[in-house]
Order: C-alpha cells, then structure tokens, then sequence
C-alpha cells in the first residue's frame, strides 16, 4: 500500500484534549543492585518518580541508564533491592511480577512496530482485554492525537521514522499505562524532527498525566523534557533534582560539565578563598589552605568591556557562531587561553585589548578529588 507521508510539523498533531488521561503511578527503586556476570551495571540506586511526573535519566554511554528502565519494566531481576508500584512491591527478594502484570508501557528507540499488522493494529495490539470494536476506537483517538488516523490501514513500511515513532507513542500510551518508559525514543529522528517530535511527545505526555521515566544521553533533550533529572555515572546515582538546580549547583565537576562547557583553572585554597587572574572567589567550606581546587567558568560568565574594570585581556581570536561569538583571550598569569562567549553587536576584534569581569553564577570551585563534593556560590 502506498501513501502519502504528511509533513513532520508540530501543527500536524492532532488537537489537544484528544487524548485519554492515565491513572498515574508512583515508581520506587530502593537500594537497586545489579550486574550483569563481572559488570556492576546499577549500583545501590535509590529513587523515586512520583505521579504524573516526567523524570530524565540522564548519563554518559554504558552508566546503567537502560538497565535500570529494564529493571521497572520486570525484564532484568535485579541481584538487590526492591521496585515498588504505587507501593507494591514488583520486585524484591521473593517476589517478582512480570512485564505484562505490571500496568507499565515501554517504548524503545527503535520503534519496533509489527511490521505484518496494520498501524491500527500495532495500536490496538496493547488492548488485547478489550471488546474488537472499543478497542478500535480508543486506537482510532490515539491515532487521532498523534495526527496519524488517516494511516489507520497503512503498513508500518509506509511512514517516514517521525510517523512510525507516532505510531509507537501512540501504541504505547493507548492502554493508559500508569508509568510510561522511554528508551532514547527519539534518537533514530534527524534534528529538526527531534525537536518537534520531542516537543509533541511532552505536550501529550502531560495532558495524559502520564508518569514518565525517560533515558537519554542528551542533556539538552533532559532540560527539554524533565520535571526532575536523575543524573548518573558508573551505575550510581550522582544528583537528582529540577534541570535548573542541577545547572546552577552540580554537585561536582563532571556534573557540571555535562551540562556546559568550562574554562577551567587550577588554583590552591588561601584562607578560605581562591585567588585566580580572573578574580577571586570562595573556596568550598572545609578546605584547608594549601588544598588543590578547580575553578569552573562558564565562556557565557565572562564579560568583557572596552571600560577598565576589570582584568586586562588581549583577544587572540574571535569565531561567529551565528547566535553568538566565541572570544579567545590571553590574561596576564594565565599560560592557558580563556574563551568569552558574547552575544549581540559589540564584539571585540583579535587585536583588541579589553577589560574581563566574570559573573560569579557561571564559577563553580571544587576540590581536586576524585570523591563528590558540594559546590559553592563563588
Ligand atoms: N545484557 C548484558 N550483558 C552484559 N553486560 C551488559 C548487558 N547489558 C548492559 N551491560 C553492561 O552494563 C553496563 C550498563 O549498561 P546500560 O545499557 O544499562 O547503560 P546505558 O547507560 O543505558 O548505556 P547506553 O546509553 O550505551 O545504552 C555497561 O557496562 C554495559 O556494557
């Protein structure tokens, strides 16, 4: 069967109000262990999303993000700790209920549409308990809300990957699953679809209720996306809170540099501050004098002036970026170059001597440990 593709646009969806609400779930994973043979994949996680709550877990490759949505879902047990739904326990240390009896929906990142079914079927695959005919037409309405119903009798071959992404949103949120679990779903999609598509999928995840917990590499796509996010490294949990606490207090440095990029200093503690050719600023609280840290800045805190108030700097380059410029400078007692990032008209040129100030909200200093330490307002 042949059809035509309708465009990706966000316009495209269809209205609001269309789609049916969730009785959403509370998810707990408390003291969560769990290897695969010699590889610790989760490590002792504790967590909690709460109703209607869209939760990120966010982390580079390999971090256990995915083991620990498998876990939610009853197909990975793990060796310790228990899940609880609604405060039932799923998993624990003697019992153990399986995907199917768990009331949540998985959507994975590649779409995994039966490719034999039509899409009507693939929807109404998940509402197996219900009449034929209801069925159809809580799938008709899921396909009415992702502006897919004219594709009802289509073949999966026949959408573009944004539709059959649709399809899959559409088939996964049709039996009101009380939490929703989303493997990179929108990854296989090109950028400019990502966005729409990731913004459509938000919209319809909140006017369902749904309670979500997605995982993604992506910390744009976890600021986009999530009330809370769960960030994590070598199978622990090392922060969770709102996408603004953890842009303005990371716990650590790699934290922080998930999220932005740094100019970065070494610099010793002198009585309780940190003096660097950029300023001084707070050192965090226990550091003795003599302590190695790490100062963090973000290009977009330092400021730069034709006005002498502050350091003097010799910009050495200058990139336009479109929405901004990257400023490369030399300060005095600095063999490194830092970078400004500057928006608007007054852009310095290479050549130009100017005065740097920095925005103390972008400076983060840490101790130069490998164990997590607390950051402090610079
Ligand atoms: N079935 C498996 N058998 C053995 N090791 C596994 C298996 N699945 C995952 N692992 C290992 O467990 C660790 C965590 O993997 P997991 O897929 O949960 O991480 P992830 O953060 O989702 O990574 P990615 O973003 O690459 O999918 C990794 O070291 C991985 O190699």
């Amino acid at each position: 069967m042949t059809t035509t593709s309708l465009p990706d646009q966000p316009g495209q969806w269809g209205p609001r109000g269309t789609a049916a609400a969730t009785f959403a779930a509370r998810l707990s994973y408390e003291h969560v262990t769990h290897s695969y043979q010699d590889v610790e994949a989760v490590s002792d996680v504790s967590l909690e999303l709460a109703p209607g709550e869209i939760m990120c877990l966010l982390g580079p490759s390999g971090c256990g993000k995915t083991t620990l949505l498998r876990i939610a879902a009853g197909l990975e047990r793990p060796q310790a700790g228990r899940v609880l739904l609604d405060g039932e326990p799923v998993t624990d240390e003697r019992r153990f209920v399986p995907p199917e009896r768990r009331g949540v929906g998985l959507m994975f990142q590649d779409y995994a549409l039966f490719p034999h079914l039509t899409i009507l079927e693939n929807v109404a695959f998940g509402l197996k308990g219900m009449a034929r005919q209801a069925a159809a037409t809580e799938a008709h309405n899921a396909l009415r809300r992702v502006g897919l119903d004219a594709f009802a009798e289509a073949y999966p071959h026949a959408l573009s990957g944004g539709e059959q992404q649709r399809v899959a949103l559409a088939r996964a949120i049709v039996p009101r699953p009380g939490v929703l679990l989303m493997d990179e779903p929108f990854s296989g999609l090109d950028q400019r679809l990502r966005d729409s598509v990731r913004d459509e999928t938000l919209a319809l995840l909140k006017e369902t209720r749904s309670s979500a917990l997605l995982v993604t590499h992506d910390p744009v796509e976890a600021m986009r996306m999530a009330d809370r996010i769960a960030l994590m490294r070598r199978g622990r949990l090392v922060q969770l809170g709102t996408p603004e606490a953890l842009y303005r207090q990371p716990v650590d440095a790699d934290a922080a540099r998930f999220f932005s990029d740094f100019n970065e200093l070494e610099a010793r503690v002198q009585r309780g501050a940190v003096m660097t050719p950029l300023g001084r600023f707070s050192a965090p609280a226990g550091l003795e004098s003599g302590a190695e840290v790490l100062v963090l800045i973000r290009p977009q805190g330092i400021r730069l002036t034709a006005a002498r108030e502050g350091h003097a700097g010799y910009v050495t380059n200058v990139r336009f970026l479109g929405d901004a410029s990257l400023v490369t400078l030399l300060l005095e007692g600095m063999e490194e170059p830092v970078t400004a990032r500057m928006r608007g008209a007054k852009i310095p040129a290479a050549g130009e001597t100017v005065s740097v100030t920095v925005e103390r909200e972008h400076v983060f200093v840490f101790p130069q440990a490998e164990a997590p330490a607390r950051s402090v307002p610079a």
